[in-house]
């Protein structure tokens, strides 16, 4: 991970014992809000390594902006324990919590700025309320301003920026106090596709030239595929599963996973594909595998090798390849016609090869002059 020097210590690197720690530790925590309703948070733990983007993903109403708020206390859970750089922030109050906060910055969907403020003055405005004197701020907000692209638009009203450009300034205004975590609560959901993969640029641009640790909260798993390191699936207050993306992406363990992950990798067929084959073989089926190619593996030539190697005429039903963090992902459906004795000789061959299989179920035999079902 790159673990380059921070704004304000760009003399200073820090020690590789410091960089190897998680940057954020949640044991056992829970949150009921009402009892009637059941908890919110249920028994959550899970770690964010230093330096990384961690994305958590669930639907409306998993839980994941009460993880985030009891991450900066700004709810208290009802039992368990947060830590970011391995200290405590629940039980604190006053004076030692507002110094933890200092550590963990938000940035939001709406960007919350001042309306009456321009974007120089939104950026100052944490380091006013620090006590920084005016010098500092004079020589500080320039360079904040400066590494969200925003220089120019300093003396701009947020009446006069674009959705993108406000985000930009709810960046240097949450990295204004040099903070060690980055807390993104849904940022690119209110904008476009395009400015969304700028802002997503940018904050894997700051992830890399900071070292900074980015909590990355969101329902979109195109925005975890784009930049998170590592994610963690919420589902009705609990963790589905978690993991590195890449992994997590080829390999999900968990339904709710699968789901978010249909528009992005094929591992489940489409439903009108799906309910076309049967669960079971019969005398007019022939088998249906999904194979799951990773890495260098994305690149063999599978199909040839399989139709040269044993003589089996394998049908494309379903199948997609895409980059994952840096690295391609495949998954393809082939019906494997007359492959039903040679499956298991095929599934070792394609074993050693790296790749995995499984068989996903049966596509009946098309009547004779009649193609298969479908292609995509
Ligand atoms: N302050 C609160 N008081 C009572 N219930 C709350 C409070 N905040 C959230 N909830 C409830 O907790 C559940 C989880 O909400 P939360 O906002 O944490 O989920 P979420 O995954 O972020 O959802 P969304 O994406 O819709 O914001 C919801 O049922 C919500 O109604």
């Amino acid at each position: 991970m790159n673990a380059a020097p921070r704004l304000s210590s760009l003399e200073s690197a820090q020690p590789l014992s410091e960089t190897r720690r998680d940057a954020v530790r949640i044991e056992s925590l829970s949150k009921t809000y009402d009892p009637a309703a059941g908890p919110v948070l249920d028994d959550v733990s899970l770690s964010v390594r230093k330096g990384d983007i961690h994305g958590i993903i669930g639907r409306s109403g998993a839980g994941k902006s009460t993880l985030v708020r009891c991450l900066n206390g700004l709810v208290e859970p009802s039992s368990g324990r947060v830590f970011v750089s391995g200290r405590a922030i629940t039980g604190l109050s006053g004076a030692p919590l507002r110094a933890a906060r200092r550590e963990i910055a938000m940035i939001f969907q709406h960007f919350s700025l001042l309306s009456s403020r321009t974007a120089a003055g939104n950026v100052a405005l944490p380091l006013e309320v620090a006590g920084l004197s005016r010098r500092e701020i004079r020589e500080r907000v320039p360079k904040l301003l400066d590494l969200v692209g925003l220089r120019a638009k300093a003396d701009s009203y947020p009446s006069e920026l674009s959705g993108g450009q406000k985000q930009r300034v709810g960046i240097a205004r949450a990295l204004a106090l040099d903070p060690k975590v980055l807390l993104s609560d849904e940022a690119t959901s209110a904008l476009d596709p395009e400015t969304t993969e700028q802002i997503l640029d940018l904050l894997k641009s700051i992830n890399q030239r900071l070292g900074l640790t980015v909590v990355l909260i969101t329902h979109e798993m195109d925005v975890v595929r784009r930049i998170a390191h590592a994610v963690t699936v919420l589902e009705a207050g609990r963790i589905a599963e978690s993991g590195p993306t890449f992994e997590t992406f080829a390999f999900p363990k968990s339904a709710v996973a699968r789901s978010f992950l249909s528009s992005i990798v094929a591992h489940d067929l489409p439903p009108e594909l799906a309910k076309t084959l049967r669960t079971e073989p019969g005398h007019d089926t022939d088998p249906v595998l999904r194979i799951t190619f990773t890495g260098a593996g994305a690149h063999q030539p599978v199909v040839a090798d399989l139709v040269e190697r044993f003589g089996v005429r394998p049908n494309i039903l379903h199948g997609r390849i895409d980059t994952i963090d840096n690295r391609a992902l495949g998954v393809l459906a082939v019906v494997l016609e007359g492959g039903e004795t040679l499956l298991e000789p095929i599934r070792t061959h394609l074993s050693s090869l790296g790749l995995s299989s499984e068989i996903i179920g049966y596509a009946v035999r098309p009547v004779a002059g009649r193609p298969r079902a479908a292609f995509s």
